[in-house]
């Protein structure tokens, strides 16, 4: 099995994904906070790259949520912004949300147009690592990053994402990870006994706690903490029913 990693969402061409399994990431903060709504009871998520086209798809479907930000923050008329914090609560629970964030829900929309689409973040990279080792498929790791730059936080759950792969490749085939990846798998092994603090020390990290989103970028640096894997199918967003985690 090969494993290429994407340092940003401009750099992914729709060729290197063709019949792939792309796992897309966004830690800071929009693939932890698909996680977190889904794992909270959320129905469905459609993720669209831009404002008007929420805006249109909610002109449809009255009853549905809106969420996502611009500039960190929540964008007027949306019931929701971009903080795993804001959904938790019953608001989410058996709710459809079109959500639209800067980076991580375009990353979505240029993956989708091929492949298998699973979505990631440090809060579920052993669960994800186990959904994409079974399609036993190439794998694309599409880092969202940040207005088209490399984004250390992503970067870092490629790592941890690639860490969970080896560790289950005596299962199947072997694993050749490219020299991003290992790279990433190197950094990633250096910051996992620091995470919170390495992520407080990124430059999304930093401007999200300027912002006076310190306790999002803490949650979102949690290992492992929602065990579930959302997959794109008819383009929205739903779990794919649990594996057993080793
Ligand atoms: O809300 C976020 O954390 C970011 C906003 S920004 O692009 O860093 O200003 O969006 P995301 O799409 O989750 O990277
Ligand atoms: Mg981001």
């Amino acid at each position: 099995m090969d494993i290429t990693v994407i340092p940003s969402v401009n750099e992914a061409r729709s060729d290197d994904l063709v019949n792939k399994t792309v796992i897309v990431i966004d830690v800071l903060r929009a693939t932890s906070t698909m996680l977190t709504a889904l794992a909270h009871g959320c129905d469905a998520i459609y993720p669209v790259e831009t404002v008007l086209q929420a805006k249109q798809l909610l002109l449809e479907q009255q009853d549905w949520l809106a969420g996502g930000e611009r500039y960190c923050k929540k964008i007027p008329g949306f019931d929701l912004g971009n903080s795993p914090f804001e959904y938790m609560d019953d608001k989410v629970a058996s709710k459809t949300i079109i959500l639209t964030t800067a980076n991580g829900t375009r990353a979505i929309q240029k993956a989708n147009r091929s492949g298998t689409v699973l979505i990631a973040s440090l809060l579920n990279g052993r669960a994800c690592a186990i959904e994409a080792a079974a399609l036993n498929k190439d794998i694309v790791i599409l880092c969202s990053g940040t207005q088209d730059v490399f984004a250390f936080e992503d970067g870092i759950c490629a790592g941890q994402l690639i860490e969970e792969l080896q560790g289950l490749s005596g299962q199947g085939k072997p694993v050749n990870v490219d020299d991003l990846g290992l790279s990433q798998l190197h950094a990633f092994r250096q910051v996992q006994s620091a995470m919170t603090e390495a992520l407080l020390k990124s430059s999304n990290g930093k401007r999200l706690d300027k912002l006076g989103f310190r306790e999002d970028v803490i949650y979102c640096s949690r290992m492992n903490l929602i065990p579930v894997v959302p997959v794109m199918q008819g383009g929205r967003l739903t779990l794919l029913p649990v594996k057993q985690l080793h």
